[in-house]
């Protein structure tokens, strides 16, 4: 059918994002540093500022037992899990399905003292990927959101400052197949989770602000989110 006046741009910016999310973080004098670590999760940061405000790029790396790359995008895109693990959510709206793993959203954040409210308008994309690296493994599963403009949400018209994020949630299922031949079980996978976001907080925040506030909200998001994918998917057949 016809495109969609964003198609070609969630093209680009995912393959761009997802070549992003495969590149390690030990690369040295890549200038990410380790600043949160708990169990198989390690969470890196660089220090950067546009224009006098912190725009730090977060990448961090998470191995899950018992779920999948599938089922890890899955929670992650479908709007109507979203309350569940978004802690600092107050308000989502799905402004526009692009296509059915295509859609707009208008999110506003709970204020964090002493800021002033955020809101943000992203597109957010699911896809399935071949891995490159490994040809007859499974599949990589991302999912890809991007700020964008939206002329019935103008940026600071209300009380909340417009944020800007790419944020990629990239996901590489491994299986370990028991060695009996017996049907493949949650046992036997695991997903390698790279999540990579860059947030510009709009109007001016303190540094030292921002940087506790992502030191805090970064871990806990991650660890909340994939409890909760565990636990929504432990009784149900597995989804490659
Ligand atoms: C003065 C603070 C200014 C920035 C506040 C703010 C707003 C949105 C966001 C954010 C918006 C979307 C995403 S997502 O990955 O696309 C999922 C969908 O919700 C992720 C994070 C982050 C933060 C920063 C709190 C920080 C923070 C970090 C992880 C979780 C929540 N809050």
């Amino acid at each position: 059918g016809s495109q969609h006046r964003l198609w070609p741009e969630i093209e680009k910016t995912v393959k761009q994002q997802v070549e992003m999310a495969k590149l390690g973080v030990g690369e040295c004098g890549t200038g990410w540093q380790l600043f949160a670590e708990d169990g198989e999760m390690r969470m890196y940061r660089r220090e950067e500022e546009v224009d006098g405000m912190v725009v730090d790029p977060l990448k961090a790396v998470h191995v899950v037992k018992g779920i999948t790359g599938h089922e890890v995008c899955h929670y992650f895109f479908n709007p109507q899990y979203r309350y569940d693990w978004e802690t600092t959510l107050e308000q989502m709206t799905v402004l526009e399905t692009i296509s059915e793993d295509s859609l707009l959203f208008l999110q506003t954040h709970k204020r964090i003292w002493p800021a002033s409210q955020r809101d943000v308008v992203f597109w957010s994309h699911m896809r399935k990927l071949p891995d490159d690296q490994d040809q007859d493994g499974p599949d990589i599963w991302t999912v890809v959101n991007n700020s964008t403009e939206d002329s019935e949400h103008p940026a600071n018209a209300g009380k909340c400052v417009r944020i800007y994020l790419t944020v990629c949630l990239m996901c590489q299922t491994r299986v370990d197949p028991p060695k009996d031949g017996a049907p493949i079980s949650r046992d036997n996978v695991s997903c390698k989770i790279t999540y990579c976001s860059v947030v510009n907080p709009g109007g001016w925040a303190p540094a030292s602000v921002l940087r506790a506030v992502y030191k805090r909200e970064y871990p806990k998001f991650l660890k909340r989110f994939t409890a909760y994918v565990k636990n929504q998917t432990k009784n149900k057949p597995l989804m490659f």
